[in-house]
C-alpha cells in the first residue's frame, strides 16, 4: 500500500505544541483525498513519543474531536501525540452516500466493506490502522507507533473498542481501548444494522465475529485494558448496550481491573460528556493509556484508582 506525500493544511500552535491539519490521496479510500489532525507536543522535539488515535463518531471529520474533545491540554502535558482521522472517505461519489447521516459519508464505520458498491473507497478500518501509520511513518514524524493507544466515541467508541480487540492476537498494535458512549454491540443496534447490511456482502453476519465489540470480549483470553465511560441521559442509549458488553467480558473471566465500564448519572451523547470525562480523568495517559510496555508492567488498575 502507498501513499503520495502529505500536504500541509494548517498548522495551529496549542498548548505548548503544534496541531497540524495534512491531507494525502488515500489508497485505502480508493484514491479520494484523505485529511487527518495530529497534534504533536513540544517534548516531540527531543525525541518520539507515543500516539492515541481518536476516532470520532457518526456525522463528524477529523476536526469534531481535535476542536471539541479537550484532550490535547493533557496530551501536552504527558507527552503524547494524539492522531484524529476523518470517519469516512469524502467525495467517492458511490450513488447515495449523502443520502442519510448515519451511513456513507461521515459514517464509515471503522470497518472495510465488502459489499462492491462500497469497497473500493470504504475501508476505513485499512486507512486508520495500517495506512496513516504508515504514512505518519514515512513522513518521519517523531511518533513512536510502537506505544500506540486507541479511544472514541460512539461509533468512533465501536472502532477503538473492535480495533483493540482484533489487533490482540496478532499484531497487538494498541495497548489499550478507551471509550466514550461507545456502540458497543452494534449486531443489536440500528446504526450498525444499517451499516452491515450496507457495506458487508454478508451483512450483519459478517459483521459478527470482526466488528462487534461484545462478541470479540466473548472470546478474548488474553489479558485486557479497557475503559468505557457513558451518561445514562444519553439519547442514543438504545444504541449502545454497554451493560451487554460488561456482561460478556465478565463472563469470559475479565475483571474490573481489565474492563471498567462507568455510568455517569444524567449525562447525554454529546461533547459535554467528553468534555467532563477528559477533566475527571486526571491525565490523557488514564485514557490513553501507555502504561503498559516490556520496560514497565500495566499499571492500569492504579491509573483508574487515580482518576475515579
Ligand atoms: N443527526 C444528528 C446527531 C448526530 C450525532 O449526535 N453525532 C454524534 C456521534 S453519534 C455516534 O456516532 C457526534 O459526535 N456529533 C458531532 C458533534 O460534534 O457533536 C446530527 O447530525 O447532529
Amino acid at each position: 500500500m502507498t501513499s503520495l506525500s502529505l500536504e500541509k493544511i494548517s498548522s495551529n500552535k496549542h498548548h505548548g505544541g503544534e496541531l497540524t491539519k495534512y491531507k494525502f490521496k488515500s489508497v485505502a479510500l480508493g484514491g479520494t483525498w484523505a485529511q487527518f489532525n495530529l497534534f504533536t507536543p513540544a517534548n516531540a522535539a527531543q525525541g518520539k513519543v507515543p500516539l492515541l488515535v481518536y476516532l470520532a463518531g457518526l456525522t463528524c471529520t477529523e476536526d469534531n474531536g481535535a476542536q471539541k474533545g479537550g484532550f490535547m491540554r493533557d496530551a501536552a502535558a504527558e507527552g503524547i501525540a494524539l492522531l484524529f482521522p476523518d470517519t469516512s472517505p469524502r467525495g467517492a461519489e458511490v450513488e447515495g452516500e449523502d443520502s442519510d447521516w448515519d451511513f456513507g459519508t461521515g459514517a464509515g464505520f471503522y470497518l472495510n466493506a465488502t459489499n462492491p458498491k462500497y469497497s473500493t473507497h470504504y475501508n476505513m478500518l485499512n486507512h486508520v490502522m495500517f495506512e496513516l501509520p504508515r504514512v505518519i511513518g514515512t513522513a518521519g514524524f517523531p511518533i513512536d507507533l510502537k506505544r500506540q493507544s486507541v479511544f472514541g466515541h460512539s461509533m468512533g467508541g465501536h472502532g477503538a473498542l473492535t480495533f483493540y480487540l482484533s489487533s490482540l492476537l496478532h499484531s497487538k498494535q494498541y495497548r489499550s481501548a478507551s471509550a466514550f458512549s461507545p456502540i458497543c454491540n452494534p449486531t443489536k443496534s440500528p446504526w450498525g444494522d444499517k451499516a452491515f447490511k450496507g457495506y458487508l456482502q454478508n451483512g450483519v453476519e459478517e459483521a459478527m465475529d470482526r466488528y462487534d465489540a461484545t462478541k470479540l470480549i466473548a472470546k478474548t483470553k488474553e489479558p485486557v485494558h479497557i475503559l468505557i465511560d457513558y451518561g445514562t441521559g444519553d439519547n442514543f442509549l438504545d444504541q449502545l448496550h454497554p451493560a451487554a458488553f460488561l456482561k460478556a467480558a465478565r463472563d469470559a473471566g475479565h475483571d474490573e481491573v481489565q474492563v471498567r465500564v462507568r455510568s455517569h448519572d444524567g449525562y447525554d451523547h454529546s461533547y459535554y460528556f467528553i468534555m467532563f470525562i477528559v477533566r475527571i480523568t486526571t491525565t490523557s495517559k488514564t485514557r490513553g493509556i501507555l502504561m503498559s510496555s516490556p520496560s514497565s508492567p500495566c499499571q492500569l488498575p492504579q491509573s483508574l484508582i487515580n482518576i475515579s
